[in-house]
């Protein structure tokens, strides 16, 4: 067995082990890296970039079958599946590069292409290396949870990690779970063609305003998108190409292919946590606000610390553990200034406090401010009017937005920053937007919040009808 001994353990090349990896290594640190599987991990090789880069292709699909709201005619097109496939991979190999094993090679990092697994406190094995660090970051991310549906096992299913491999055309595709990933692969499939089933157990987009969801609802079902909500699937069997599914609620649906998109399992199973003494539920590995583990040599990221499960936290989540186990600094992994987006059309995207947390914590000090996109002149010549943008604000500080319509996803950047800052409406009522454009719409909402303290103020009438007298 080989020894080594470092200053940083990475285990996981995905989102977050590569940003702790690369991060550290540039920094002057000694890093050690293991991967059992592919660089990148889910996010690069069977999550995001798959994802998107096939709505981009439905997305297109969806443009050209309504061309003619914009007076163009368009004829004969064809939708090969196999093609699109075939750039999903072709993008995921652009990318991949950037997080490969030999880009990490040149940062100083020695990247080790095994399990790992702990055999101590602060040692790990990986195939035939033993590895010593002072600090140790688990990164080991996620996987499909299978719910224990009778027959399930006994029965072909598809899960992210090989949908983006399917190259046939599903015929009818039922979609077990109403999350991001449900919904998200449910109107890409419907616009590229196929019919689609989504069965989820209880409402769709659960974690997301509930107003918002029903618009993204409607333009699902618009597409062409079954969803049955509030039903589970009670027994499920078949062979390739001819799956059916029976639902709680007694509905039999039969289809060519079932993807089960129900929730996510932290990667825990090969790491023998118990021989570092870190604990874990069913969730993920336990974390304080530093995201150290209960062994206080050895902190969890990303999605295997059960929390908020998107890339973007992955990064951040490194951000505070280099800060800590490098610097040596004090560091909290907060979650109130984290957005996300679900990317179906209209894209959902939110940050902050929902309506509900927001009222239970302010009650009647809650203001909420609605700007519909129907206002903003850029979304009409687009044609992308559906949407809004909802702020809730306290004492003149937005604590939660929530965006819904067109590139949602680019807008809640915006208020993303406004978050993390802790910037009021008054510094947003400062800034120019150019014209025509659909960002225009964040201004536009801090207007709104403004406008009945301006327009509707007695003391603003006078106080303007005394300077009137008085100005030459
Ligand atoms: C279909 C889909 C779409 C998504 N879309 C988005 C999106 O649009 N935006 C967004 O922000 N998030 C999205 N996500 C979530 C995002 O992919 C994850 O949050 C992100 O990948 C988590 O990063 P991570 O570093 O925690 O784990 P991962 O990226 O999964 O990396 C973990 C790595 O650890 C490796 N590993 C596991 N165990 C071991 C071990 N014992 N030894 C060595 N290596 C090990 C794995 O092989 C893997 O490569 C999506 C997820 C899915 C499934
Ligand atoms: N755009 C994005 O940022 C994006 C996209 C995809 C995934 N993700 C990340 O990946 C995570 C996982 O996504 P997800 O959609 O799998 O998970 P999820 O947990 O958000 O949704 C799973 C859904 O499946 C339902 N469900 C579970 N068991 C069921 C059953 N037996 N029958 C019917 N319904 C059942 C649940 O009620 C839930 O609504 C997300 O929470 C998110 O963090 C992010």
């Amino acid at each position: 067995m080989k020894e080594i001994k470092t200053d940083i353990l990475v285990i996981g090349a995905g989102s977050g082990g590569l940003s702790v990896a690369a991060g550290a290594a540039q920094m002057g640190a000694k890093v050690v890296l293991l991967e059992r599987d592919k660089m990148g991990g889910d996010c690069l090789n069977y999550g995001c970039v798959p994802s998107k880069t096939l709505i981009a292709s439905a997305k297109r699909a969806h443009e050209i079958a309504t061309a003619g709201e914009f007076g163009l005619t368009v004829s004969g097109t064809q939708v090969d599946y196999a093609a699109i496939k075939d750039r999903v991979a072709h993008v995921v190999a652009s990318i991949a590069p950037h997080d490969s094993q030999e880009r990490f090679e040149g940062l100083g990092v020695t990247v080790i292409r095994e399990e790992g697994r702990f055999v101590g406190q602060n040692v790990v094995e990986a195939g035939e290396t033993r590895i010593t660090a002072r600090r140790i970051v688990i990164a080991t991310g996620s996987h499909a949870a299978v719910p224990p549906i009778p027959g399930l096992e006994q029965t072909p299913y598809l899960t992210n990690e090989t949908l983006f491999d399917l190259r046939e055309k599903p015929s009818h595709l039922i979609i077990i779970g109403g999350g991001p990933i449900g919904l998200e692969m449910a109107q890409a499939h419907a616009r590229l063609g196929c019919r689609v089933t989504v069965i989820e157990a209880a409402r769709v987009l659960h974690k997301d305003d509930a107003e918002a969801v029903s618009l993204v609802l409607k333009h699902l079902r618009a597409d062409g998108v079954e969803v049955l909500e509030h039903t589970g699937a009670r027994k499920v069997g078949g062979e390739e190409g001819a799956i059916w599914v029976e639902t709680e609620s007694g509905a039999r649906i039969e289809g060519s292919h079932l993807l089960i998109a129900a929730g996510r399992r932290p990667n825990i199973d090969a790491l023998d946590l118990p021989a570092a003494k870190i604990k874990a539920t069913r969730t993920g590995i336990t974390v304080d606000d530093s995201l150290k583990t209960s062994n206080p040599k050895v902190f969890a990221i990303g999605d295997v610390a059960g929390g908020m499960q998107f890339t973007h936290v992955a990064g951040y989540h490194a951000g505070v553990v280099i800060r800590s186990a490098l610097l040596g600094l004090p560091a909290k992994a907060k979650t109130t200034h984290i957005p996300w987006c679900t990317y179906t059309a209209p894209e959902l995207a939110h940050v902050g406090l929902s309506e509900p947390a927001a009222r239970t914590e302010y009650g009647g000090r809650l203001e909420i401010v609605v700007q519909p996109m129907a206002d903003i002149d850029r979304a009409r010549a687009n044609g992308t009017t559906e949407g809004f943008v909802k702020v809730l604000v306290v004492g003149g500080k937005p604590v939660g937005v929530t965006v819904v319509g067109h590139d949602a996803g680019e807008i809640i950047n915006f208020w993303a920053m406004v978050l993390a800052n802790g910037l009021k409406m008054s510094h947003i009522t400062n800034m120019v937007s150019p014209y025509p454009t659909v960002s225009e719409i964040n201004k536009r909402s801090a207007g709104t919040y403004f406008s009945p303290r301006l327009f509707d103020n007695k003391m603003v009438k006078i106080m303007v009808r005394a300077v009137q007298r008085f100005l030459p």
